[in-house]
């Protein structure tokens, strides 16, 4: 599985924003000015290919809840769109807020969804560990989705279902045969994309962000679950509601977003 290392020796207490940020030329979230994007014809579709087979785990890393997959071959990959290689699934997170006013971490036109879904590849055809590849320029490629306030999200609720067994940080649950493509919205090939960072330490600026236009429906009492969750660990004596896991949002620095749309 990927990034699980790397979190735990990152992780900044929450919201800390780290003073030195490495370059602070290409950092993310944005917001996403729909009129300034530059519609790229060149833009090829997405492939999205992901192995059920190759879904292991759920785990509380104090930040957000991960769904980790099996890295080591090319079950689960992503190419197309904007990517020169093949890039690997290796989990997918969420972000959310503590109401359905706000919570995602890119915003269309300041336009603000409750949560936003990240589905986090790292480039195997050039490196060999996401570990290397979150340190490299063309080392990530991360999708985001929306989600919104409404009908139940079938697909979701088995995740929904095992995240009290992940209440605490530092928790793990075993968690298989899952279809990720399940949460991508019917649409995936209207999508805004952009040169950015990781949105938590280590910040690196190693992103290729993909960002659905189309955003995916949940129910109200779904998002609920996602706050049951913790930021902290059972042995502590202060339990915190893992909500507001989002960052705050980064200068463009003149940075151009691309769409695969008119
Ligand atoms: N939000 S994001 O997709 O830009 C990522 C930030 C850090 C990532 S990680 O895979 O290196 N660590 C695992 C995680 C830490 C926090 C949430 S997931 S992914
Ligand atoms: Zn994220």
């Amino acid at each position: 599985a990927c990034s699980s290392r790397y979190v735990l020796s990152q992780m900044h207490p929450m919201w800390q924003e780290p003073l030195a940020i490495p370059g602070g030329e290409r950092q993310s979230p944005i917001d996403i000015s729909v009129r300034k994007s530059m519609f790229d014809p060149q833009l090829k579709p997405l492939v999205m290919k992901y192995d059920p087979r190759t879904c292991q785990q759920i785990w509380n890393n104090g930040y957000s809840f991960l769904v980790e997959y099996d890295d080591t071959t090319d079950k689960s990959t992503l190419q197309g769109g904007p990517l020169e290689d093949q890039f690997r699934l290796c989990q997918f997170h969420f972000h959310w807020g503590e109401n359905n006013k706000w919570g995602a971490e890119h915003t269309v036109d300041h336009l603000l969804y409750p949560a936003e879904l990240h589905l986090v590849h790292w480039n195997a055809d050039r490196y060999s560990l996401f570990e290397e590849a979150v340190m490299e320029d063309n080392g990530l490629a991360v999708i985001g989705v929306f989600l919104k306030v409404g009908k139940r999200h079938e697909g979701l609720q088995k995740l929904v279902d095992a995240l009290p067994a992940v209440r605490h940080k530092d928790s793990v649950v075993e968690f298989t045969r899952f279809d990720a493509s399940g949460l991508l919205p019917e649409n995936t090939q209207d999508y805004w994309t952009y040169a950015g960072s990781l949105t938590t330490p280590p910040l690196t600026e190693a992103v290729t962000w993909i960002i659905m236009k189309q955003p995916i429906e949940v129910s109200h009492d779904q998002l609920a679950v996602f706050r049951s969750l913790l930021f902290t660990s059972a042995e502590e004596d202060v339990q915190k509601s893992m909500v507001n896991n989002f960052r705050v949002q980064q200068p463009l620095k003149g940075r151009t977003v691309r769409s695969s749309f008119v």
